[in-house]
């Protein structure tokens, strides 16, 4: 008898888009960052400086609040990023020929990251700037 590859791959590896379980969504939500993570070297950068931020942030001692409009800016610009990645291996797998309206969009979707990423350093230079120069002075 034949031997079906395609029965026995579907049954090895169901399809990801019939997950219906809270469980399987959490698990495809920390697959897609950890995918994203690994393939953007821009990830590291931000991370690099989110523990900066938060080490400083730790060492300054700043208040509830403050610590809210750190982690809300973080999270700001991780989440840009995460849809800047997603963009991009969308537009990668449509086509691979030069598009008008692929560039607009991937244009825009890096618009958004530095959106996020110049209102982030706003943010950390009001909340960490001046104790960071009354600390050192
Ligand atoms: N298929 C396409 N058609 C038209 N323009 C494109 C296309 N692919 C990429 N571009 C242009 O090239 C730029 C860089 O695209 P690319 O996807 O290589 O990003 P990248 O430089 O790797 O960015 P990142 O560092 O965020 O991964 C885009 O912002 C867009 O302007």
């Amino acid at each position: 008898m034949m031997h079906d590859e395609t029965e026995i791959d579907e049954a090895a590896a169901p399809d990801p888009r019939r997950s219906g379980s809270w469980l399987q969504k959490f698990g495809n939500a920390f697959r897609g960052i950890k995918v994203a993570v690994r393939a953007e070297v821009s990830f590291f950068v931000h991370l690099f400086v989110t523990a900066i931020v938060l080490m400083t942030g730790l060492q300054l001692g700043i208040s509830r609040l403050e610590w809210c409009l750190l982690v809300l800016s973080i999270a700001g610009v991780i989440t840009a990023e995460l849809c800047n990645t997603a963009i991009e291996r969308l537009a990668r797998a449509i086509t691979q020929a030069e598009h008008q309206e692929i560039r607009d969009a991937l244009d825009i979707a890096s618009g958004a990251v530095l959106a996020a990423s110049l209102s982030a350093a706003v943010v950390g230079v009001i909340v960490l700037g001046r104790p960071l120069l009354a600390m050192m002075s």
